[in-house]
């Protein structure tokens, strides 16, 4: 299981490819999945990645991609289907790209998402048997998410849309309701697009980047209840935003704030730099790891809140701190990890790139009366080797393309005796613990994947390092 998606050099002039067959039929067992997700199956000893398939499937594949040593394949007919295979509990699966696998039944997900840990850490970390505790598992592997940022379009009557794209597409599947969100938004999702077009604002349209709403953007705080609606614009002039701000707050009880984020530029990140609060306020009230938390609509925070909390109950359980330790938080964000593990030591210091969230770790601190902390914005590569202090333990939360080499030679510098490294994506996370541990500078000691994910590939890993004396 768990094969790293790879994507050789097209040889053009080979002439195995011409064994090989663009749109040719064929008929496979597939015995393996992606990284992201895609089924493995082998057709005259070659590869072929077959989406939307799981091990155990023996399926009728269209060749759609023909190189030397792989294809991709669409699934044409599901001859006998594996046990693993369930039918999907999203009625939209077999289009919408937002999730990967709602045909693949839970608990074969979850052995999966361990695979993917060990395979990584084995073939780009170089650990042999490395140390990968039983994967946490979410008890609602569906209506999990805590935020959701869709794309608008319109349909070819008019009528607004807004979803995700359909796989390896920008063509939008139009959604009312999402099994993977928290159901409390659904109905918002549905009413607010016949809003939008009621107004006639204009949709953004990516190509001519002409139109002016781009996304709507709902998250929740799951434990409170209390929603937020941003909407991102081209621009700011959208005529009556504020009465129809006015009329959401009233419409839903739940929604306490509605915020306008400008994105003016031809890009595919989905927020600018400036967000208006409209209606209501900037953030909504959360509870993580027993404290309170504000949070606002563009700031990042784990999508599923309880496991984010599951594993920050093993970070802590595995530190074992005693109170007299100085720990950094690389990454932070608005201190998720830090505030809670704060209240274990005796120092706390927190760093993130964006200053937004780093006012909002420190509003944080302040609400919970956490005093030890401090917070400090700017990049961790230039900032972790300014630092005073002698940390005694690292927290690294990087985003998905890992932590920059510059990162890596400061920790290799100042040494820590320990490092918490917790990644969402298993192939970088390997890259980087390998340059830690190699020379004997640290030892891997245990692994611990989480499911912050369901009905995705995605999942999530914190590693636990020490220093080798
Ligand atoms: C995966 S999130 C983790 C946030 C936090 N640990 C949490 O669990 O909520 C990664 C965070 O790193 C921040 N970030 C990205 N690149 C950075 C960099 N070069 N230096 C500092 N922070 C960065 C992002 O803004 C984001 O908040």
């Amino acid at each position: 299981m768990s094969t790293p998606r790879t994507t050789p050099a097209n040889h053009a002039t080979d002439p195995t490819t011409e064994q090989w067959r663009q749109g040719e039929l064929v008929e496979i067992e597939i015995h393996d999945l992606t990284d992201g997700g895609e089924g493995v199956g082998r057709f005259r000893e070659r590869v072929v990645f077959v989406p939307d398939t799981v091990p155990g499937d023996r399926v009728s594949v269209r060749l759609v991609l023909v190189k030397p040593q792989y294809a991709q394949g669409k699934l044409m007919q599901i001859i006998e289907a594996s046990p693993n295979r369930i039918r999907p509990r999203c009625i939209v699966a077999d289009k919408c790209g937002g999730c990967q696998w709602q045909h693949i039944d839970y608990a074969y997900q979850l052995k999966a998402k361990r695979n993917q840990v060990i395979q990584a850490l084995e073939r780009i970390g170089g650990f042999s048997e490395p140390p990968v505790e039983p994967i946490l598992g979410a008890e609602a592997d569906l209506a999990y998410r805590n935020k959701a940022t869709y794309p608008l379009g319109r349909s070819q009557a008019g009528q607004v849309q807004a979803g995700y794209y359909q796989k390896g597409s920008h063509h939008l599947v139009n959604l009312n309701q999402c099994p993977i969100q928290d159901a409390r938004l659904n109905p918002l999702l549905a009413e607010v697009k016949q809003d939008i077009y009621q107004r006639g604002w204009g949709i953004y349209d990516e190509k001519q980047h002409r139109g002016k709403v781009r996304h709507l953007g709902l998250r929740i705080g799951r434990r409170t209840g209390e929603i937020l609606l941003i909407l991102v614009a081209k621009d700011a002039n959208l005529s009556g935003l504020e009465d129809q701000a006015q009329d959401w707050l009233n419409r839903y009880p739940e929604l306490v704030g509605v915020s306008l984020n400008i994105n003016s530029h031809k890009t595919n990140a989905i927020f600018g730099d400036e967000t208006r609060c409209i209606a209501g306020q900037s953030y909504l009230n959360e509870k993580f790891g027993g404290l309170q938390f504000q949070i606002h609509a563009t700031t990042f925070f784990q999508v599923y809140t309880e496991q984010a909390e599951a594993l920050l109950r093993k970070v802590i359980s595995q530190l074992d701190l005693q109170g007299h330790e100085t720990l950094i938080d690389a990454y932070c964000g608005v201190g998720t990890f830090t505030l809670p593990l704060a209240k274990r030591v005796k120092q706390a210091i927190g760093l993130e790139l964006q200053p937004e969230a780093i006012a909002q770790a420190q509003l944080n601190a302040e609400l919970n009366g956490i005093t030890n902390v401090a917070f400090q914005a700017g990049p961790v590569e230039q900032v972790l080797r300014t630092l005073s202090v002698q940390p005694d333990v690292v927290l690294l939360d990087p985003p998905r393309k890992g932590c920059d080499r510059a990162v890596l030679e400061t920790l290799l510098q100042i040494q820590p005796q320990r490092i918490v490294y917790v990644s969402c994506k298993p192939a970088t996370q390997a890259r980087d613990l390998k340059i830690l541990c190699q020379e004997g500078n640290y030892r891997l000691v245990k692994a611990q994947p989480a499911d912050f994910f369901p009905q995705t590939a995605h999942v999530e890993c914190a590693a636990f390092l020490e220093r080798q004396s």
